[in-house]
C-alpha cells in the first residue's frame, strides 16, 4: 500500500483564505481589524525566520501584525512589562511570545501573564483547563492542526485508536485532550513507554511529536492507520553536497508511507497549518473580544 499524502501545505492556504474572508468581514461590518502580536527575545535566526514568516502571513490574510524584538538579555520585568502593555492594548487581539526564552527568564511565568483571552498560542494554565475541561478555550496551534487535518481525512474521529508520541505541554499533552474530545481512545506514549512499537502498531491515528529524526520506522504502523508527523528536524544532508542540510520528521517518511492510509509530509505538513491556525485563532480572539459570531470550522 501507498499512502495518501496529506497536503497540509494547501490545507494552510485554504484555513488562510477562510480567515482573510472573516477579516474583511471584521473590517467592513465592524470597522475592526485584528492584530497579532509577536515577541521576539534574542537572535536565533531560525526563530527569526520563523517570525518573519509569521508576520507575512499576518499581513497578507488582512490583520495588523505587531513584532516586538528584545536583545536576549532582557529582563523579566521588562518583558512582563510589554506583556502587560500588549493586553491592554485594544488593538491587539493575539499575543505570542516565541518560545524557547532565553534560560534567565521564567517561561511559565511569562506566558501566565498573558490575558489568556489573548493567548492565542493556548498555552496560559487557564487555556489548558478550559481544554482539559471540555469548555471553550484558545486551543494550541499545532495540535489544532493536526486535528483540522484528522476530521478532514476521517470525517468522524469517533471510537479510533489514537497514540500521540511525546507528552510536552506545546503539542503532545493537548493534542490528546483534543482527540479525547473527539472520542477517541488516547494514549499518550513517551520516552519510558514500554514497547512503543508495540503500542503504536495497535493505533488507527499515530501522532509523532517527539523531536527525534525519523525515530518512528514503518514496521511500526498498522496497515492503513493515519501518521501525523509534527516533529520539524534539521539533518545534515550530505547527498545533496557539503554542509547542505535538509528537513525530516519524527517519522521515517519512505517506510512509513509504505503501510499507512495517509500521512502528512515534513516540511509542507502541519508545520504551515501551524501558522494558519496561529491566525484562525487570532480572529477568534477578535470576535471573541468584540462579541462577533466567531468563524465556524476553525476553532476546535
Ligand atoms: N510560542 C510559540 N509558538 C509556536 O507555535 C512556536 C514557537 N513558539 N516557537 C517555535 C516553534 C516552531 N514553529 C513552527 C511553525 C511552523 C513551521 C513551518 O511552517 N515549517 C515549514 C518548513 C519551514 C522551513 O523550510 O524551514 C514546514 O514544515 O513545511 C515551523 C516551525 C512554531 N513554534
Amino acid at each position: 500500500m501507498t499512502a495518501q499524502i496529506i497536503d497540509g501545505k494547501a490545507f494552510a492556504a485554504k484555513v488562510r483564505g477562510k480567515v482573510a474572508e472573516h477579516v474583511a468581514r471584521l473590517k467592513s461590518e465592524h470597522s475592526i481589524t485584528p492584530g497579532l502580536a509577536v515577541v521576539l527575545v534574542g537572535e536565533d535566526p531560525a526563530s527569526q525566520v520563523y517570525v518573519r514568516s509569521k508576520g507575512k502571513m499576518t499581513v497578507e490574510v488582512g490583520m495588523n501584525s505587531y513584532e516586538h524584538k528584545l536583545e536576549a538579555d532582557t529582563s523579566q520585568a521588562d518583558l512582563l512589562a510589554l506583556i502587560n502593555k500588549l493586553n491592554a492594548d485594544p488593538a491587539v487581539h493575539g499575543i505570542l511570545v516565541q518560545l524557547p526564552l532565553p534560560d534567565h527568564l521564567d517561561e511559565d511565568l511569562v506566558i501566565n501573564a498573558i490575558d489568556p483571552a489573548k493567548d492565542v498560542d493556548g498555552f496560559h494554565i487557564s487555556n489548558v483547563g478550559l481544554l482539559g475541561t471540555g469548555q471553550k478555550s484558545m486551543v494550541p496551534c499545532t495540535p489544532l492542526g493536526c486535528l483540522m487535518m484528522l476530521r478532514d481525512h476521517h470525517g468522524s474521529l469517533s471510537g479510533l485508536d489514537a497514540v500521540v508520541i511525546g507528552r510536552s505541554n506545546i503539542v503532545g499533552k493537548p493534542m490528546a485532550q483534543l482527540l479525547l474530545g473527539d472520542s477517541c481512545t488516547v494514549t499518550i506514549a513517551h520516552s519510558r513507554t514500554r514497547d512503543l512499537p508495540g503500542v503504536v502498531r495497535r493505533a488507527d491515528i499515530v501522532v509523532a511529536a517527539v523531536g527525534r529524526p525519523e525515530m518512528v520506522p514503518g514496521d511500526w504502523i498498522k496497515p492503513g492507520a493515519t501518521v501525523i508527523d509534527v516533529g520539524i528536524n534539521r539533518i545534515d544532508a550530505p547527498e545533496n553536497g557539503e554542509g547542505k542540510t535538509r528537513l525530516v520528521g519524527d517519522c521515517h517518511f519512505d517506510s512509513c508511507a509504505e503501510v499507512a492510509g495517509a500521512i502528512t509530509p515534513v516540511p509542507g505538513g502541519v508545520g504551515p497549518m501551524t501558522i494558519a491556525c496561529l491566525l484562525a485563532n487570532t480572529v477568534t480572539a477578535c470576535c471573541r473580544a468584540n462579541g462577533v459570531p466567531e468563524p465556524e470550522g476553525l476553532t476546535a
